[in-house]
Order: structure tokens, then C-alpha cells, then sequence
């Protein structure tokens, strides 16, 4: 009776766009929602640039300039800020209060990547049939084209994943609405609309990229992938293509890694390098094949594989049941040999990434994972290295980020292949650089040009 009132009450069918014949069945599709914000985030930029566009948010100091602009505040992201003790918050929620409100799969308990991008673009937490309709949508769009998967089986095996990503994602720009649009002469005030196409068609696609250079680079090649399950969400079809379809433990991780790794403010060189490529009105598939040679970098996305790599050779050395201080020992190794130690540190963070905790607490609520040795020594090295690291004496911060827990996760499912790693932490980011890019393009943020100096030019000002 319910059930029937409600469909009685629900609008006609409707379409994300006219490219798809997707019907958000719960009302207004996520274009629509994006639609009826636009003039609010408008009015805002306006109020901002207007009133409080002459005042100062800081000073810069020559330390700012020669260490990599650290704390400067040089930039707008809407989507998520990140607090150096509490960590990062999207849209004000906190990592703990997304888990609670952000819909979980139909067959699981984590929260969805598809959930956190309905989250990141509208800053309104969708409903579930929002959000079945969004995997639905993105199920449509998840299909890669001919050419492209011809360009990814080119590749040899020996060439690292992250590498074939950022070629591949950089090659599905020859489908690009935006890039299209553009060229026939869209207007400055649509520049979103195809910019969330864009990105709603990159960010389906590249799970199956990702699955893709795995089959080839791991399995028995692209012959062999199963066909994507359209009435699946994006983490599952991933796992499904991979190998790990009968395997829910492993569904569940990827959808929580897949949520949590979306977004960590503007700053970060993935997130950054979005903005900055998009500045040029490059499209979403440049902007974001950018980011992720970023992300490929060991300080930054690569350090989830290092971190792994860390915590197998002490297993190696040692076992799985070393004691504190054979772990302290394995750690001096590796700083006085003027290396970093993998998973620790962060430019902002002051505290535990709560992205740690959040996948600690996963592997802790999981008896399985809970008693896998290389969790364990995950877990050693948690209550070790602050204390080696503050006294070495460098970082400003001792402590974990996440990437000091999640290979031990996808390790334990079976995902061994730990140069992979850092191509599932890409087909997350996008979620949340893609959505500041949306976002980017309904305040008609300008190409982004800051001014640089010469070392000469420094002392000629101070001397
Ligand atoms: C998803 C992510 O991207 S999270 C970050 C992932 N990266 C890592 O885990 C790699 C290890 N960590 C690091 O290299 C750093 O902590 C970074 C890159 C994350 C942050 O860098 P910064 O903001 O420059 O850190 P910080 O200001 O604390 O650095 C001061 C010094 O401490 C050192 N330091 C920082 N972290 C570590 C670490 N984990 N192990 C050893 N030394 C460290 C720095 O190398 C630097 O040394 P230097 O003065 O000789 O150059
Ligand atoms: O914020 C940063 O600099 C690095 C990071 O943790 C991320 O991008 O997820």
C-alpha cells in the first residue's frame, strides 16, 4: 500500500542527460540536484569576490615559498577540508558520521563510493534510491570503448599499472563532451554541465581500466575478463573482474577504500593537479590523467605499495611475531639509511588520519583479518613508529596516514600484487577531484597562474 502510494507520488522518469537512458526512478537525477545549487554557490562566489575579496587570509613568509607553500591557504575546494588534528571532513561530516548516514550496498554494510560522490557534488547525502540510481547510471557509462582497450592491451606487462592508467585515462579524452562542446562554442555558464559528464564517464570507466590492466599485467589477459553486471555497483563489477567476486570480505574493503580515499582537500598533488590542469580548461580525462602521475609519486599515492613492501620485508627478516623491539630495530634500518618510512607523516596532519583508523577498526571488525600476521604487524608498527619517528626527531608528524594500513587489507583478500595498489587509490580520487572540478566550473574559477620568484630576486629584496 505504502510502496504503491509512493510510486503513485514519485515524477515521471528522468534522464542524467540526454547521452544516457539511465531513468532516476527516485526523482531528480544528480544533474538536476547539482542544477538547483548552482545558483546558490554563484551567489556565494559573488558575495565572496565582492565583499571580502581585498581582505588577507595570511601572510607569505620565504619558508612558505622554499617548502613547498605549505599552509598556504591559495585555494577553493568546497567539497572536504582537512583539519591537521581531527582529519579530513566532507561537506562538515566527519569520516565516523559519513559511515552512519552514506548508503551502503544492497549486500553490505560500508559505505559506497557511489553514496560519498552523490555526497561530494550536491553536499546533500542521498537517499538510497538516489543512490541505486546513481550506480545504475554509472553502470551504464562504465563500458570502455574499442580503441581504448586496444591502447590498453598495447601496453607490456613490465610498464607499472599506474603508468598504463594515466596513458589510458589520458586516451578516453577522444570521447570528451566537454572538449567537444567546447570546440563548437559553449558558453562560459554550461562549462559544468559537461564537466560533470565528463567526470561521471571517467570515473565509471576507470574501474574497469583498472580491472582491465590487472587481467593483463596478473591474469590470463583481457580475453578472460567477466562482463560488467550492470545492476552492480562499481567496487563490486572491480572485484568481480579481478578475481574476487566470491570473495565479500574483499567487495566490502574496496568499497570503503573507495569511499575514504576520494577526497583530502585541494591541496594534496592529486587533487591540486586536477584543479590546476582544469584551470587551463584542459578536460576532466587530461586534468585527471595529470593527477594521477602525480598520485604515482612514492610521497604521494605510491606510498600505500612502499608501505606494504615495508611491512613484508620486517615479516621477511623477522616474522610475523617480532617484538616491539626487533620492530624498532627495522625501523632505525631504514631512517639511518636516509630513507622515509612509508605511511607515516603527512604535510598536514598532526594526528592519526581517522582513514587509518577507520580501516583499522574495519580489519579489527573482521576476525579474519584481525588474525592475518601482516595485520598484526601493521598494528605493531602503529604503536612503534611515533615514538622511533619522534625520536629520529624530523617529521612534524609521527604518526600514520593511510596508506599504513590499507595494502595490509587488500593483502589479505588476496591482492598480492602490491604495484597495483596505487590504481585503486586512482579510481577513488577521482570521485573527489572531479567533483571540486564540477564545482570549479559553477563558480568560474579562472586559469590558475600564481606569481613565482627567483632565489636572486629574494635576497635582492631582503638584503
Ligand atoms: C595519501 C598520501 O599521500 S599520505 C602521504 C603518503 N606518503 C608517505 O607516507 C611517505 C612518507 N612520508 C613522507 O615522506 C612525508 O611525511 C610527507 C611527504 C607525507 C610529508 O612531507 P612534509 O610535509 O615535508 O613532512 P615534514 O615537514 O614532517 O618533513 C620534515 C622532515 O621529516 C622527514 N620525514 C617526514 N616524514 C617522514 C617519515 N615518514 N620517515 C622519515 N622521515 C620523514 C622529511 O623527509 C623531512 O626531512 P628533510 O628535512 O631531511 O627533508
Ligand atoms: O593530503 C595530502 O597531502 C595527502 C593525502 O593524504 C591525500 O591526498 O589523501
Amino acid at each position: 500500500m505504502l510502496l504503491a502510494a509512493r510510486a503513485a507520488a514519485r515524477p515521471a522518469f528522468r534522464t542524467l542527460s540526454q547521452a544516457h537512458s539511465v531513468r532516476y526512478a527516485s526523482g531528480k537525477s544528480l544533474s538536476e540536484t547539482i542544477a538547483e545549487i548552482v545558483p546558490e554557490r554563484q551567489e556565494l562566489a559573488k558575495k565572496i569576490r565582492t565583499e571580502y575579496g581585498q581582505k588577507s587570509l595570511g601572510e607569505i613568509k620565504v619558508e612558505n615559498v622554499m617548502g613547498g607553500m605549505r599552509g598556504l591557504k591559495v585555494m577553493i575546494w568546497d567539497p572536504s577540508v582537512l583539519d591537521a588534528n581531527e582529519g579530513i571532513r566532507f561537506w562538515g561530516k566527519s569520516i565516523p558520521e559519513c559511515q552512519k548516514v552514506l548508503p551502503a550496498a544492497k549486500d553490505g554494510e560500508e559505505m559506497l563510493p557511489e553514496s560519498m560522490l552523490w555526497f561530494l557534488m550536491t553536499g546533500k547525502v542521498p537517499s538510497r534510491e538516489q543512490t541505486d540510481d546513481l550506480i545504475a547510471d554509472l553502470a551504464e557509462r562504465s563500458t570502455i570503448p574499442a580503441y581504448a582497450e586496444k591502447i590498453i592491451d598495447s601496453f607490456p606487462k613490465t610498464l607499472h599499472p599506474m603508468t598504463q592508467f594515466v596513458s589510458a585515462v589520458a586516451a578516453l579524452n577522444h570521447d570528451s563532451k566537454f572538449a567537444k562542446a567546447y570546440s563548437a562554442g559553449m558558453k562560459k555558464s554550461e562549462y559544468w554541465k559537461t564537466t560533470l559528464e565528463d567526470s561521471l564517464d571517467l570515473i565509471a570507466k576507470s574501474f574497469t581500466v583498472a580491472a582491465r590492466i590487472y587481467n593483463n599485467v596478473y591474469l590470463d589477459g583481457a580475453s578472460k575478463i567477466p562482463a560488467l553486471d550492470k545492476s552492480r555497483d562499481l567496487s563490486w563489477n572491480f572485484a568481480n573482474q579481478i578475481g574476487f567476486g566470491d570473495k565479500k570480505g574483499f567487495i566490502e574493503i574496496i568499497r570503503l577504500y573507495n569511499a575514504l580515499h576520494t577526497d583530502h582537500e585541494g591541496g594534496n598533488v592529486s587533487a591540486h593537479t586536477t584543479h590546476l590542469v582544469g584551470s587551463a580548461l584542459s578536460d576532466p580525462y587530461l586534468s585527471y590523467s595529470a593527477a594521477l602521475a602525480g598520485l604515482a609519486g612514492p610521497l604521494h599515492g605510491l606510498a600505500n605499495q612502499e608501505a606494504l613492501k615495508f611491512v613484508l620485508s620486517i615479516k621477511d627478516a623477522i616474522g610475523g611475531d617480532a617484538t616491539h623491539d626487533q620492530v624498532k630495530e627495522q625501523l632505525w634500518k631504514i631512517l639511518n639509511s636516509g630513507r622515509v618510512v612509508p605511511g607515516y607523516g603527512h604535510a598536514v596532519l598532526r594526528k592519526p588520519d581517522p582513514r587509518f583508523d577507520a580501516l583499522r577498526d574495519f580489519g579489527n571488525r573482521n576476525k579474519d583479518v584481525a588474525e592475518d600476521p601482516v595485520f598484526q604487524l601493521v598494528d605493531k608498527l602503529f604503536k612503534v613508529a611515533p615514538g622511533v619517528l619522534t625520536e629520529h626527531g624530523k617529521t612534524k608528524n609521527p604518526f600514520p596516514n593511510v596508506d599504513a594500513a590499507s595494502g595490509s587489507l587488500l593483502y589479505h583478500y588476496g591482492l598480492t600484487q602490491f604495484e597495483f595498489y596505487t590504481v585503486t587509490f586512482g579510481t577513488s580520487r577521482a570521485i573527489g577531484a572531479l567533483s571540486a572540478l564540477v564545482h570549479d566550473r559553477i563558480i568560474g574559477l579562472p586559469i590558475e597562474r600564481p606569481k613565482s620568484v627567483s632565489m636572486e630576486s629574494i635576497v635582492q629584496m631582503f638584503k
